[in-house]
């Protein structure tokens, strides 16, 4: 199969290059390398270096030639950019989303599996862990950016059959397990590997965003998903929408508490983590553990590295190795 991959050179897309590529697919990525890193994509893979918000430079890599399928991970995405910047997140998410899947119906390509996230699920008086059906209230305008994505795949697969997978990623962690891919966002702002780098000694005290949320010791709780899981997710997904679309929340449905992910950073590296209690970051939902029994039953997927220890093993093993990241 040929799947074209947007954000293929960013942390979960570049996981499912290697992913597809494992599985005999040939692969083509489309980044504009704003977040990612050329690094990240294998020499084999062929690569355009293309921003989304070009529609005429999308168009010149999709036309006259036969796809099997689009995965789209291009995105901005993190939630307190987008509560300062709202704006921004609506414009480009939105645009982006929208010049690819329009250049999908105009060349005929039905398949396309989008990364939608947890953050629909904003509201703070629901249920963990949470369901496709549960109800959707954006906690930030990344969240909502994300959302109206949803809405234009609705009608893309009712009124030109472009069927598609929304995937609503929880939290994504770890490394492939090879080595040969991790995360180097700039600047990062994920929990794990800040809170690695803290205990290898590469940043200072690590600032623990809230500590008076109503969890069981304060600090929030969030589902983390290793990126290979997760990689895997996408290939299954696929699979499922030859006639019709589907929408999946992606998470190992147990919840870590900010401090348990500070707890399993030593246990695994044996360094001690030195942090502080900061003020709560504004668009933080409490809890968001994720519900995918429906993704395990369609498609039978399952995860191979479940524990938060595991996951934080990988992350670690590719920060030793990579102390500055990509270079
Ligand atoms: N990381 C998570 O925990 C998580 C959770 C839920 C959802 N998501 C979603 O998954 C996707 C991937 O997340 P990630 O953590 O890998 O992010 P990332 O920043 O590492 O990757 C995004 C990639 O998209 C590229 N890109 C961004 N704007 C572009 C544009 N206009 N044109 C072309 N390329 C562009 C970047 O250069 C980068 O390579 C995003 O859509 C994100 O919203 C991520
Ligand atoms: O220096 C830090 C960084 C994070 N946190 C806390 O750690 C938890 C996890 O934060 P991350 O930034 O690692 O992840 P998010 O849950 O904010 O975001 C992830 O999940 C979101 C869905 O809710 C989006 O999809 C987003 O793209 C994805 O990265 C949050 O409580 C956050 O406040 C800290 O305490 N200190």
């Amino acid at each position: 199969m040929r799947y074209l991959v947007t954000g293929g050179a960013g942390f979960v897309g570049s996981h499912t290059v290697l992913a597809l590529l494992d599985a005999g697919h040939e692969v083509v990525v489309l980044d504009n390398l704003s977040t990612g890193h050329i690094q990240a994509v294998p020499k084999s893979v062929e690569f355009h270096h293309v921003d989304l918000l070009d529609k005429t430079a999308i168009a010149n890599v999709i036309a006259n030639r036969a796809w099997d399928g689009v995965f789209h991970f291009a995105a901005l995405s993190q939630v307190a950019e987008s509560m300062r910047k709202p704006l921004k997140y609506f414009y480009h998410n939105y645009l982006t989303a929208f010049n690819l899947i329009q250049t999908c119906i105009e060349n005929n390509i039905n398949k396309l599996v989008f990364s939608s996230t947890a953050a629909l699920f904003g509201g703070e008086n629901r249920v963990d862990p949470i369901s496709e059906t549960d109800l959707i209230q954006p906690g930030s305008p990344y969240g909502e950016s994300k959302y109206m994505i949803e809405r234009i795949l609705y009608w893309a697969d009712r009124i030109y059959h472009l069927h598609s997978a929304c995937l609503r990623y929880f939290n994504a962690a770890g490394a492939d397990h090879l080595g040969r891919a991790g995360e180097d966002h700039r600047p990062e702002t994920h929990l794990i590997p800040l809170t690695i780098d803290s205990a290898l000694g590469r940043r200072p005290t690590l600032k623990l965003f809230g500590t008076d949320y109503p969890t069981r010791d304060g600090s929030c709780i969030r589902d983390y998903v290793h990126v290979s899981d997760l990689a895997n997710a996408h290939l299954r997904a696929i699979d499922q929408i030859n006639d019709r679309s589907v929408v999946y929340n992606v998470g190992n449905g147990q919840g870590y508490s900010n401090l348990e992910v500070i707890e399993s950073v030593e246990r695994v590296s044996g360094q001690k983590v030195s942090w502080e209690p900061a003020p709560r970051r504004q668009g933080d939902p409490a809890v968001l553990v994720a519900d995918s029994t429906a993704l395990q039953k369609d498609t039978g997927w399952m995860t191979n590295f479940g524990s938060i220890d595991k996951i934080v093993e990988t992350a670690l093993l590719w920060r030793e190795k990579h102390p500055q990241g990509y270079i």
